[in-house]
């Protein structure tokens, strides 16, 4: 049973006196930019082999401090935060275990990976130090703390590993922090963890950057090589945006759940042959009944779990390359009395020209918000 938690609160003390985190990237620098935001950690630390981070971490006010070595950034820290790629993490954990920690200390992660982690966490950390593993499932192909963003983690499952005896104070007190960012908690096994997200994740890595790869060989073609990049659009753009993530990262997540990943593209090797057999019949109707039952399966995913903060119904419009075009959304809906709860820039999408995200609280107001935005000549796309 999961210890019962209460919300943290700005005006509350805060829930860790120091906290660390050890890579100051996208996922630390948003999670260091949340955390601080709400005053659930009182100082926050950064630290980060690339010294480059290090500083800006300090300049973009992500982290009151950063350090370039592992033992001035843990000394006295309640809460460490490992947020460097999975390899570099297993080990820094080896380092971090030779180190003076204080008694009662927190560590978590938040690799993509959680077995082989969450393995060496246990094999080289004291007792009187709780590990719990951890993975936020929020990002984007972006790397890097330039890339950090506070509201990374609204509505994100948010994936705890506690090994078995983990201690109810210590898990409840991580809870609360994640709780703090607007997550969701679910927790797993690790194994459990890796299966599942090798299958919505680590593979679907893998065949956006095989599409992009096939792409880029047909690009070579002496005659219409050039057209294959003037023609790709919408489609093309939507099913291969993850492939521009950070190529050490996906390497390291790959070779770490290399098992389950091998299981599974052995399965997809099945699922082509099958749609080369469906190729030759002659009516299609296989390949109908393909295309049918991956769209009800594609509709029927939950919409993005809409926890604490459940405000939303969504709709975006493309952001025409003009200044001014929140302003002009935020009138229009003042003019016709219609409550906008959210407006921001899309950053996990890449479109041309950049989309708008909106935000209603109620269905009614979406779809009259939507109305509005169309009949004054925005292109307006409906979000699940
Ligand atoms: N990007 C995503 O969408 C995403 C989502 C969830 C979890 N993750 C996991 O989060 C972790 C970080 O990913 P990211 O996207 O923030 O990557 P990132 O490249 O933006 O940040 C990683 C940071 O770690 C630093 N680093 C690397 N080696 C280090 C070392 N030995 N000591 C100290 N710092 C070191 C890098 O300099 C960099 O600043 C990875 O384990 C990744 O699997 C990523
Ligand atoms: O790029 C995104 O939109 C992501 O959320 C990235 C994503 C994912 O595959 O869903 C990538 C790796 C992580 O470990 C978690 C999230």
């Amino acid at each position: 049973m999961r210890p019962a938690v209460q919300k943290a609160k700005a005006e509350e003390a805060p829930l860790f006196a120091k906290g660390v985190i050890i890579g100051c990237g996208l996922i630390g620098g948003s999670l260091a930019l949340a955390l601080r935001e709400n005053g659930a950690v009182q100082h926050l630390a950064a630290v980060d082999s690339n010294p480059s981070s290090c500083e800006l971490a300090v300049e973009l006010g992500v982290v009151d401090a950063a350090y370039s070595t592992l033992r001035e950034a843990v000394t006295d820290a309640d809460l460490i935060v490992f947020a460097a790629p999975v390899r570099q993490t297993c080990e820094l954990l080896a380092k971090l275990a030779a180190l003076p920690l204080k008694p009662g200390c927190i560590v978590t992660d938040v690799c993509s990976t959680k077995a082989e982690v969450c393995a060496q966490a246990a094999r080289l950390l004291p007792s009187g130090v709780h590990f719990i593993g951890g993975h936020p499932m929020a990002g984007s192909e972006k790397s890097g703390v330039k890339a950090a963003n506070a509201r990374l983690f609204e509505n994100a499952v948010y994936v705890l590993t506690p090994p078995e005896g983990t201690d109810a104070d210590a898990f409840a007190k991580l809870v609360q922090a994640i709780e703090s960012v607007k997550a969701q908690v679910l927790v797993l096994e690790p194994a459990v963890h890796d299966r599942v997200v090798a299958a919505i994740s680590h593979v679907p890595h893998i065949i956006a950057a095989q599409l992009v790869d096939q792409v880029m060989r047909l690009s070579g073609h002496p005659e219409h090589g050039g057209l294959y990049t003037k023609l790709a659009a919408g489609g093309f753009r939507d099913v291969t945006r993850i492939a521009s993530g950070n190529a050490q990262m996906w390497r390291d997540i790959v070779l770490s759940n290399r098992d389950v990943i091998r299981e599974l593209l052995v399965d997809w090797q099945v699922g082509v042959a099958d749609l080369l057999a469906k190729l030759d019949e002659s009516e299609g109707g296989g390949l109908q009944s393909f295309f049918h039952e991956a769209a009800a399966f594609r509709d029927a995913l939950p919409t993005k779990l809409r926890g604490a903060v459940r405000s939303v119904y969504e709709i975006s419009i493309d952001a025409p390359d003009e200044p001014g075009v929140i302003g002009k959304v935020a009138t229009l809906m003042g003019i016709h009395g219609i409550n906008l709860n959210g407006v921001g820039l899309i950053e996990s999408r890449e479109e041309d020209n950049g989309q708008v995200l909106l935000s209603y609280r109620s269905k009614r107001d979406m779809e009259q918000g939507a109305h509005v935005l169309l009949i004054n000549g925005f292109q307006v796309y409906f979000r699940d």
